[in-house]
């Protein structure tokens, strides 16, 4: 790799993001390279640069100074670009075929440079399509399950976990959830967005006191429980999926946090294709939602009994108590994710492309009511099976009523 470019701030553009791979020695010398801007995620320019001769391709992901989705009002660090290319280094150590390679990055530019992914698909958009992706939960399963141990008090020595979570530390983005995930949907505040067939809905939710309390448990979770150096943001749109591979993209929101957290929100967006799908197409979310705890699990104790250091790892039950805190909190994160994704900022494909007026609004009352069981009843759910059987209740209460 060519050494590194000293570099002032300024956003790229396709003609500027090409003099920078040939400056890196990423490709052969007079490759033909063309370049276009393909970011469709709410916050940075995604530049996939590709040399028409072999087809080869790389990608140069550069944040902006603010939020790409709202614009200049909503300035953004360009710290997250650092935060994003170490966190994919070391989540990358411990499962490198489940995260794209880090070939470069500099943090004046805001950029990392990285593995091509185009060759697969984002799992969002491939399962709003019925694809079948029988590989993904498992890995996703053992993705959470390593991050999960070695990032953990469980493995690390407790000094350099600290050192960890000092430089991941991350509240700009952290303030981003705070607000939209765990407070705004659950208020009237001026970041909520839905339509006005879901008024009453909002209206009830927002003076739900009991669900409220638990919503305010969950935040001060996440604001407060440094366990696991969390993606952050671990929707289908951060996963690219094939039949056969899966990668796991876009950790700038990454920080120390409940461990909870990241299932949880891949366990939202599964049952946002629950929802929105009908019949027996549903059976295959059910059987990825049911692989991927089973695969954390398994995966998760192996780690634990083989190399855990925490002195208590050989402790009756408490292997069992970290898996139930693990569950139910991941239940509650997503119940929280389902409700923001419903009326909060930053919809979902899934729910939002549904064309059918009423059938649209009759799935994302589904996610509201599901969401608010999952948090209030999360203490009592500790069981795998019992996660099918109340989004299955929800799924019938929703078409009696
Ligand atoms: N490594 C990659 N290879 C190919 N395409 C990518 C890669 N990373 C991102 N993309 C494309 O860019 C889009 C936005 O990337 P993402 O990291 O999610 O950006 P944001 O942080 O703005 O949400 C992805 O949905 C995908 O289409
Ligand atoms: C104004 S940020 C909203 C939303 O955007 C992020 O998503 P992504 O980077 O995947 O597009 C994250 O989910 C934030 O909550």
């Amino acid at each position: 790799m060519g050494e590194k470019i000293q570099q002032i701030y300024e956003p790229l553009n396709s003609s500027t993001a090409i003099a920078l791979v040939n400056r890196l020695g990423l490709f052969p010398e007079n490759s033909a390279l063309t370049c276009s801007e393909i970011g469709d995620g709410n916050l940075n320019y995604v530049f996939h640069i590709v040399d028409a001769g072999t087809g080869k391709g790389i990608i140069i992901k550069q944040a902006l100074p603010y939020a790409k989705v709202v614009g200049e009002s909503w300035p953004l660090t360009l710290k997250r670009a650092v935060i994003e290319a170490n966190a994919l280094k070391i989540f990358g150590s411990f499962c490198p075929e489940l995260v794209p390679k880090v070939y470069y990055s500099d943090e004046q530019l805001a950029i990392t440079v990285m593995e091509d992914l185009s060759h697969l698909k984002i799992a969002r958009t491939g399962l709003i399509e019925e694809e079948e992706y029988p590989l993904l939960s498992k890995h996703i399963g053992q993705y959470l399950a390593k991050t999960f141990f070695y990032t953990s008090d469980f493995f690390l020595e407790p000094g350099k976990k600290k050192d960890f979570a000092k430089q991941f530390t991350n509240p700009e983005l952290c303030k981003i959830t705070e607000d939209l995930v765990f407070s705004d949907p659950f208020f009237d505040a001026e970041t909520n967005d839905f339509e006005s067939a879901l008024r009453q809905d909002a209206e009830t939710l927002w003076a739900d006191e009991k669900l409220k309390l638990e919503a305010a448990k969950l935040k001060k979770s996440f604001m407060t429980e440094q366990e696991v150096l969390l993606h952050g943001d671990l929707h289908t749109g951060s996963i690219f999926a094939s039949a056969e591979e899966t990668k796991v993209i876009d950790p700038e929101f990454a920080f120390y946090g409940p461990a909870g957290f990241d299932l949880g929100q891949y366990l939202a967006n599964l049952i946002f294709q629950v929802i929105s799908r009908k019949g027996s197409s549903r059976e295959n979310i059910y059987a990825h939602l049911k692989e991927v705890w089973e695969t954390f699990e398994d995966e998760f104790s192996r780690l634990w009994k083989e190399e855990g250091k925490e002195v208590y790892c050989k402790t009756q039950g408490y292997l069992e108590y970290i898996l139930e805190k693990t569950f139910t909190d991941s239940l509650g994160f997503a119940g929280c994710e389902l409700i923001r994704r419903t009326i909060g900022l930053a919809h979902v494909k899934d729910l939002d492309s549904i064309a059918h007026e009423a059938e649209r609004i009759h799935a994302k009352r589904t996610a509201l009511q599901l969401g608010r069981a999952l948090i209030i009843n999360r203490q009592q759910e500790a069981r795998i099976e019992s996660l099918e059987t109340i989004v299955k209740d929800s799924l019938l209460a929703a078409s009696l009523s």
